[in-house]
C-alpha cells in the first residue's frame, strides 16, 4: 500500500471534511488509472476499522461508442478488491441533438447527469471522482486564460438543488503520485481515447504547469497551495 497517497487522502477527507459517518458514497469508476486508485483507498477505509464509517459503490458509465478501456481488467480489479459495481448504459452519441457535434463537455455532463441519477436511486448522498491535484491546477489556470476567472474543480462541491455532494478524494495527490502507484498494482493508464478529443486546451496548460515545476517541483506545491490562499489585501478590488 502506498502510504503517501493514503497519507494525502487522510489529510483531504479531514481539511475539506469530505467524508462523514454513514456515508453512502458512488465512486465514479471510469476503469482508468485515477478512478481505480480512488476506488482502492477508499476500499481500504470502507472495509476497515477506519475512524468515520461509510459505504462505497462504484460505478461505471458504458457510453455507445469504444473508448478502448479494458473493460474486463477493471471490473476483475474491483471484484479482487471487494468492491460492488453497477454498470450503467449510456447512449450519449444517440441523446446528440440533430446538427450537433460530439465533445467532451456533452459527455462528462450526460455521464454526470447519470451519476447523479444513480446515487439518488441508490441512496447515496455522495458522488466520489477521480480529478487530482493536477487537474485542479490545469483547471484553475484554463478559467484564468479562457474565462478570465479565478476558479477551479472543489475537493468539495454541494449542490443547491440536489442532495448529492461531489467529493475529490484525491485533491491533493498528484498525477506522478498514481501513476507510479498504478504502475506498481498493475492498473491500465489507459483513459478515453474517443475520437471527439476536444481538450487541446487542457494539455496546453498541462504543459505550462509541468514547464514552471520542471526544474523546482514545489513550485507546484506553491501554485496549488495559491489557491487556497488568496491574500484579499492584494488582490485588486473592482469597487
Ligand atoms: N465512464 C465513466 N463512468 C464513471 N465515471 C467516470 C467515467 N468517465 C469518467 N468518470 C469519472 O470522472 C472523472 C474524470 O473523468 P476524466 O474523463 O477526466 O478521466 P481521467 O482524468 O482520465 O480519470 P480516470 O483515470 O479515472 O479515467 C474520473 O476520474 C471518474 O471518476
Amino acid at each position: 500500500m502506498d502510504k503517501h497517497i493514503d497519507r494525502k487522502i487522510n489529510q483531504a477527507i479531514l481539511r475539506y471534511k469530505m467524508i462523514e459517518p454513514g456515508d453512502k458514497i458512488a465512486l465514479a469508476v471510469s476503469g482508468g488509472k485515477d478512478s481505480l486508485t480512488m476506488a482502492y483507498f477508499l476500499a481500504l477505509k470502507a472495509n476497515s476499522d477506519y475512524h468515520i464509517n461509510f459505504d462505497i459503490h462504484a460505478v461505471h458509465i458504458r457510453t455507445d461508442f469504444d473508448n478502448s478501456v479494458d473493460k474486463s481488467g477493471f471490473e476483475q480489479f474491483l471484484k479482487d478488491e471487494g468492491i460492488p459495481l453497477t454498470v450503467i448504459d449510456v447512449p450519449v452519441l444517440k441523446r446528440l441533438k440533430p446538427g450537433r457535434k460530439m465533445n467532451c463537455y456533452w459527455c462528462s455532463s450526460q455521464r454526470r447527469m447519470e451519476l447523479m441519477k444513480f446515487a439518488s436511486q441508490s441512496g447515496c448522498n455522495k458522488i466520489a471522482l477521480g480529478h487530482h491535484m493536477d487537474d485542479i491546477l490545469e483547471t484553475f489556470f484554463m478559467n484564468m486564460a479562457y474565462k478570465g476567472e479565478m476558479s477551479t474543480m472543489l475537493p468539495v462541491l454541494k449542490f443547491d438543488n440536489y442532495d448529492q455532494t461531489l467529493i475529490r478524494p484525491l485533491a491533493l495527490v498528484k498525477e506522478k503520485e498514481i501513476i507510479r502507484f498504478a504502475e506498481e498494482k498493475g492498473i491500465s493508464r489507459i483513459t478515453c481515447t474517443c475520437n471527439f478529443d476536444t481538450q487541446s486546451k487542457r494539455k496546453e496548460m498541462r504543459s505550462v504547469i509541468n514547464f514552471m515545476a520542471e526544474k523546482d517541483e514545489s513550485i507546484r506545491d506553491n501554485l496549488f497551495k495559491a489557491m487556497n490562499n488568496p491574500v484579499p489585501r492584494y488582490m485588486i478590488n473592482q469597487e
